[in-house]
């Protein structure tokens, strides 16, 4: 169910099956800028194809660097040799921190004047201590707004003869990798020493391997200095092939721990260069089952069958940590995530922003400078979660779907900044509780198939004609009219409805056969013809969908209300022979009744209810009809379940 700005997400009962996934994007971007800097043509293969790939792509194109698009994630760069061809350029740079920081670096020291810009968040994230770095070197670069912060303006550099220049380390380990990527256009020797705890070390890994993987060792000392040697150069290896992501990793891996699995993830494992695959490692202290090969991991849900709350020091995972903050809302306990400051100074505040929706859907939630603490509730909450234009919010509360009420996301549109088809590949390896939809007009026999194959396969029922009849009633009580749209969707959001086995009840009172009475269908009729109506009921409809499982009934529940059901029938039968049916229906309850005046009621409701233009009744695109005039209610439910079983 989606729509431009919200996903709604159905609640969901598993997680199983295989994804490949899109490149990593810390490598796709080290590698891409290198392959530019380097001399020679390389030929990057598996490149992730997203808003911040597109970011560097771009950029890499103004600045004249030949890149052609050979397949469709298969790019060949022609390396400029440290020299890029255009002098001059305004780069557009997203909210891309991969593509900002080492474009920076490397357009400092390149002898040419630039501007580079982003996003509105962009220039809220800071840039000050790789500026001052850079700066050190002979680097000219001006603040073109706020200082310590893009967007920037840079000038051909005077070169100082500084042979050591500190950055800070703990703000965001881009620094680091932005300046170490660039001192190979130097010609001479450099140490770059890092000031402060250094953040996010598995970065540096990655960056330190892609400058291997192109010609340059650097030398370290521990993780206090680095030393980059006179006559670097970046020379072209040929062919490239960038990892899975291991950041995107993290949700199928928490899928399968959460929803049971076996999920099997292609394309990321045990020899992995990226730090986020260290998450399998949190993920198997929460107590999920995770076993892994060269370039695949498996998860699965704990053998106790809960996972179990954690406190765990996160700097060597950042990103992926983000998971483990929304896998705590299943796990027993209270997990505490540490030394997670750079959350801070990411897409956005991610403390804030975590902690803020997590409450939305019932969490106890407590945030410091630099860590975040989640007790789960008892019940996981539906909520419209809003995503700070912050890719791993969108793809994080994915998860929370797992909670018996499903999820909806705001701008899910926002996880094309790392992994446009997230949504389609994770409802791929994600089974929503299943619907079975039986649609039909009225006496046709729907309530009472519904019901008995809910029975049979120990789902629950919905009896959505009954919304509409209560409404109609507690509107007469009201003296409300029955067309009023507006008082009448106002009243559907504040009556309080409640089914018990056979019983319903309307705000506290038990409602008896008044409501199967033909007026109170007619009634019923009238008020579902209004779309504010409809759309009042909606949500109320949908929050029956439960584990195991849901057998709805009514007139839209294929086409509307639950699109995605695993099965749709349009249940009929002529229209005599619902008057019989419902003839003998009421007599056997002791009401009065007459043949005749029962056909043209069923009629009146035929015509009204498959000709109003909001939700008409109608055979669904995907129903299969079952046409119930010569079966009995065993044949009709028999059929029913027989075509349910052929969908497994
Ligand atoms: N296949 C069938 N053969 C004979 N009688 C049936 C059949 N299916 C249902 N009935 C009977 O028809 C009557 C009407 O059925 P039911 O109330 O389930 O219909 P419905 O489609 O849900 O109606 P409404 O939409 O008005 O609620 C009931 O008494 C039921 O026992
Ligand atoms: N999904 C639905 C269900 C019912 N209606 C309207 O309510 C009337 C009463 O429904 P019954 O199934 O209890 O007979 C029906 O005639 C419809 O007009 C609906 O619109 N959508």
């Amino acid at each position: 169910m989606t729509s431009d700005n919200f996903l709604d997400l159905p609640p969901l009962l598993s997680a199983r099956g295989t994804v490949t996934l899109p490149g990593s994007k810390s490598i796709s971007n080290r590698v891409l800028l290198l392959a530019a800097l380097s001399a020679g043509t390389t030929e990057v293969r598996d490149v992730l194809l997203s808003d911040d790939t597109e970011r560097m792509l771009d950029g890499l194109r103004k600045l004249g660097v030949g890149v052609e698009q050979v397949e469709s994630h298969v790019f060949r760069v022609t390396g400029c040799g440290g020299n890029f061809p255009n002098k001059e350029a305004e780069l557009f740079l997203g909210n891309a921190g991969t593509a900002f920081r080492p474009l920076t670096a490397a357009l400092a020291l390149s002898g040419g004047h630039y501007t580079l810009s982003g996003v509105a968040r962009m220039h809220e994230r800071p840039i000050g201590d790789l500026v001052d770095a850079l700066r050190a070197l002979g680097a000219n670069i001006d603040y073109l707004d706020n200082e310590g912060f893009p967007p920037l303006e840079i000038f051909p550099a005077t070169l100082s003869d500084a042979a050591r220049v500190s950055v800070r380390g703990d703000v965001s380990s881009q620094f680091l990798t932005a300046l170490l990527m660039a001192l190979p256009l130097l010609d001479r020797e450099v140490t770059v020493e890092v000031a402060g705890e250094l953040i996010s070390k598995p970065y540096i890994e990655i960056t330190l391997a892609m400058m291997k993987r192109f010609g340059v060792e650097v030398a370290r000392d521990g993780w206090r200095s680095f030393t980059v040697a006179a006559g670097s150069r970046y020379v072209s290896p040929g062919t490239v092939y960038v990892e899975g992501d291991a950041s995107s990793a993290s949700y199928f891996l928490a899928a399968g721990a959460i929803g049971g699995g076996p999920l099997r993830i292609e394309g990321v494992g045990s020899e992995s260069i990226q730090g986020d695959v260290r998450f399998a490692d949190a993920l198997a202290l929460m107590g999920a089952q995770i076993t892994m090969g060269p370039n695949w991991m498996e998860a699965r849900g704990p053998e106790s069958g809960k996972l179990k709350a954690i406190d765990l020091d996160c700097n060597h995972i950042p990103d992926a940590a983000m998971t483990l903050a929304v896998a705590a809302l299943f796990a027993e306990g209270t997990t505490t995530l540490r030394n997670i400051a750079s959350w801070r100074v990411k897409e956005t505040d991610r403390i804030a922003a975590m902690a803020t929706e997590l409450r939305k859907v019932g969490a106890t939630m407590e945030e410091g400078a630099d860590y975040i603490r989640v007790t789960p509730p008892a019940h996981i909450r539906h909520a419209a979660i809003d995503t700070y234009d912050d890719h791993r919010m969108a793809m994080c509360f994915s998860l929370a779907a797992f909670g018996t009420e499903g999820m909806c996301i705001n701008d899910p549109g926002c996880v094309a900044k790392t992994f446009p088809e997230y949504f389609s590949a994770f409802a791929g390896m994600t089974q929503a509780v299943p619907v079975i939809a039986i649609d039909g007009p009225s006496a046709s026999g729907k309530g009472t198939v519904a019901q008995r194959v809910a029975t049979a396969l120990g789902m629950h029922y919905l009896d959505s004609g009954a919304l509409y009849r209560l409404l109609g009633l507690a509107a007469q009580r009201r003296g409300v009219a029955l067309d009023a749209e507006a008082q009448l969707a106002k009243l559907a959001g504040q009556i309080d409805i409640r089914f018990e086995g056979e019983d319903i009840w309307l705000d506290g009172v038990k409602v008896g056969d008044e409501l199967r009475t033909e007026e109170a269908g007619s009634a019923a009729s009238k008020v579902a013809a209004l779309h504010q109506v409809r759309a009042a009921l909606l949500a109320k409809q949908r929050a029956f969908r439960r584990a195991p499982g849901l057998v709805a009934d009514g007139r839209d529940m294929a086409s509307v209300v639950f699109p995605d059901s695993v099965l749709k029938i349009f249940l009929t039968a002529s229209a005599e022979a619902r008057a019989e049916r419902r003839y003998k229906q009421l007599k056997e309850k002791g009401m009065s009744a007459n043949i005749a005046a029962l056909l043209q009621d069923i009629r009146a409701r035929d015509e009204r209810d498959t000709q109003r233009s909001a939700a008409p009744l109608q055979q669904a695109p995907g129903a299969s009809l079952l046409d119930t005039t010569a079966l009995n209610i065993e044949q009709a439910v028999a059929e029913v379940l027989a075509r349910y079983r052929a969908k497994k």
